[in-house]
């Protein structure tokens, strides 16, 4: 896109009836808060067969379940939550830990992968899957989820497929496909979760902590329009959050890491800041303390600005009475959309803006390039998960500098490859770090 861009200006026709932005500003002008263009079923009807925030074409018709989802993942509840974070961080740990014991590196790329599918399993579900278990972190359910990013393109250009596949019954999708089996498998969990519930709401109080279900099923309230929620709603919602929680989170994770190890100055002062807050290894400090650690945030804010969060165009469709965006006139009906790497990567507002460079959030016009920060989107139809998010990366890259001393084993930050299925899909070398647990 940014050839193209380069060859034809900043608004570039990309299909018959879509057009595509690369002025930085533009962005912020399509995905304002007041403007509440419909999302383009194309994209968003493509995947699932209830209904979920994420495929809602309109603002009016999400707002009740984004509301109760931003209330769900509110500051105030991941803060309660976090030591469920921690619970699988520590997991994660142990296990690279043990690679090491036995001489061996860990595979980067998986390991982020397997934590966040767990931290999301067991946050919204109270059902971790464990995959951080799987040896070299190669778990079949996070194998098959990378490859149902594939078939998401193939329902977004032949939607018919999507609609055969709904009739396959799962046992035979596994015998067409046997990489298959973990996602299959994982449905099945969520589905009998979910069945469990619908057919006895009070083995909700089973659960360990709040889960999604108490709150998309109020219970106390009988006549709450969300108590209509249908099985079909239940598992798409879930899927969503289990999809959306997931590669996001370890992308921006494993894609920050990466960077950081291979520069040396911010290696050094991001172990020094931790060691400083955090210097009895045993005594853990909390998400809150983390938060207000100025280099730390930066390197945080880089990585997401590295990572993208979401590749492709968030596509919206222009009003019957059309619209302005950069100044243009855009007719109705015309679909229009910016991917985020077209911000991220602009060299009017980020200098050398390919090079992973924390100290550029730390200088005066810090808070001007925040505007730029697009990585959970803007607008009515932003991440409603970015508390849990930043909850996730904060600990993550805390834990993972504190408690290691790394070097990357034949790998570098040039093999970070990917192409876009949506989210970026890493296509380089698994990325191996040696990671020695410290002492003290
Ligand atoms: C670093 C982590 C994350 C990043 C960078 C990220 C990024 C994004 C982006 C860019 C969108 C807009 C997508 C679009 O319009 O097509 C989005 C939407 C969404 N995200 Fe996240 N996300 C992250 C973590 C999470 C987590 C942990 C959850 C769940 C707890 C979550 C749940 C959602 C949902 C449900 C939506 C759909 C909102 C709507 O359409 O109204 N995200 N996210």
């Amino acid at each position: 896109m940014f050839e193209v861009h380069a060859t034809y200006g900043n608004v570039v026709r990309i299909a018959p009836n879509e057009l595509h932005f690369s002025d930085p500003d533009a962005y912020n002008e399509l995905y304002h808060p007041s403007r509440r263009w419909l999302k383009e079923e194309i994209l968003y009807g493509s995947v699932v067969n209830g209904t979920s925030t994420w495929n809602f074409l309109s603002y009016a018709a999400a707002k009740k379940r984004r509301e109760i989802l931003l209330s769900h993942f509110s500051r105030k509840s991941v803060i309660e939550l976090q030591h469920l974070v921690q619970e699988r961080l520590d997991i994660l740990c142990d296990a690279i830990s043990r690679q090491f014991a036995v001489g061996k590196s860990s595979d980067f790329t998986h390991a982020f992968k397997c934590f966040s599918l767990d931290t999301i399993t067991s946050v919204c579900f109270a059902k971790p899957v464990n995959a951080t278990l799987a040896p070299d972190f190669k778990d079949p359910m996070v194998l098959a989820m990378d490859m149902s990013l594939d078939f998401m393109q193939v329902f977004v250009f032949f939607p018919i497929v999507r609609k055969v596949m709904a009739y396959i019954p799962p046992a035979a999708l596994v015998a067409i496909n046997k990489s298959l089996k973990g996602y299959v498998e994982l449905r099945k969990i969520i589905a009998q979760q979910i069945k469990d519930i619908l057919s006895d709401p009070s083995v909700l109080s089973d659960a360990s902590h709040p889960i999604i279900y108490h709150s998309l099923l109020d219970f106390k309230d009988k006549h709450a329009s969300n108590n209509n929620l249908g099985f079909d709603d239940l598992n798409e919602e879930a899927f969503v959050l289990i999809f959306a929680g997931s590669d996001t989170t370890s992308n921006t994770l494993s894609t920050g890491i990466i960077h950081s190890i291979e520069n040396k100055t911010v290696y050094k002062t991001l172990k020094e800041e931790l060691l400083a807050v955090w210097p009895v290894l045993e005594e853990k400090p909390t998400y809150e303390v983390l938060e207000r650690l100025p280099y730390l945030t930066a390197v945080i804010k880089e990585s997401l600005r590295m990572s993208h969060g979401v590749a492709s165009p968030p596509i919206r469709k222009v009003p019957s009475e059309g619209g302005t965006i950069s100044g243009h006139a855009i007719p109705g009906g015309t679909t229009v959309g910016m991917s985020a790497c077209m911000v991220h990567y602009s060299e009017s507002v980020f200098s050398e803006a390919r090079t992973f460079n924390p100290e550029r959030w730390l200088g005066s016009d810090a808070r001007d390039l925040e505007t730029y920060l697009v990585a959970f989107s803007k607008g009515p139809r932003a991440c409603v998960g970015m508390n849990l998010g930043y909850c996730e990366l904060y600990l993550v890259f805390a834990n993972i500098f504190r408690r290691f001393d790394m070097e990357l084993d034949g790998v570098s930050t040039a093999d970070l490859k990917w192409v876009d299925l949506y989210v970026p899909a890493h296509i380089g070398p698994d990325m191996r770090v040696r990671a020695r647990p410290v002492e003290s």
